[in-house]
């Protein structure tokens, strides 16, 4: 009968409300693929490594001779190694840095073949320990790089986008759950900000980027 219809088609909306509000935002996206529902050009991959994977990893950076990141009162607290270039925030200009080490090779190839890209695109890496309590500001990434993967390691953390819309900000998270994999291209890169609020338990990243071409 159509007002039972009705009351169905309501019930339905209300259950998918409901999902929509309980489950993770990574659930989300996959369940809703409308692009209302995240930025554009964002993909998210849970578990793209091991958990073995992931110590070896944890290990390889902890052994880095990680360096507080120099740019900004906010940002100071995070410690970092770039490897195949890095950005100079005093030069204001993109610097050739330490070759990437072959350690990272299986998991840049990875990376590479998660995003469709040709080997050998993916040309700077940024290991990152966040301590408990440290962040990062809003931002987008220097226009010198293209796409941006992100691997989370040890800690999730509440993964935050933003975009201007008239005088308010949409906005969006998601929860990038250890071991997984984000991809920022398209509008997702470019048009929307994203930031990080202090994480709880200690987190590493490891974030992959190609190059624009005028980048090189
Ligand atoms: O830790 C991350 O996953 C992302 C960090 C970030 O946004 C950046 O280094 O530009
Ligand atoms: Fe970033």
């Amino acid at each position: 009968m159509p007002a039972n219809d009705g009351r169905e088609r309501f019930r339905k909306r209300n259950v998918l409300q409901s999902v929509r509000n309980e489950c993770s935002t990574v659930t989300q996206l996959a369940l809703f693929p409308n692009p209302r529902t995240g930025p554009a050009g964002l993909r998210y991959q849970p578990e793209f490594i091991s958990q073995t994977t992931e110590r070896e990893l944890v290990s390889r950076i902890s052994e880095l001779p990680l360096q507080p990141f120099q740019f900004g009162a906010f940002e100071g607290k995070r410690r970092v190694a770039s490897f195949g270039f890095r950005y100079d925030y005093e030069q204001r200009k993109l610097r050739e840095a330490d070759p990437i080490p072959t350690w990272l090779t299986p998991i840049i190839a990875a990376v590479e073949k998660f995003g469709d890209l040709p080997g050998g695109s993916v040309r700077q890496i940024l290991c990152t320990e966040y301590d408990v309590g440290v962040g990062i500001g809003w931002h987008r990434d220097k226009p010198h790089f293209d796409k941006v993967f992100g691997l989370s390691l040890e800690a999730s953390c509440r993964f935050r986008f933003r975009r201007a819309v008239g005088d308010k900000w949409e906005r969006f998270a998601l929860a990038a759950e250890p071991r997984s994999l984000y991809m920022m291209s398209g509008e997702s890169r470019h048009v929307w900000e994203h930031s990080i609020p202090a994480v709880e338990q200690r987190r590493y990243s490891i974030t992959f980027r190609t190059m624009k071409a005028e980048g090189r």
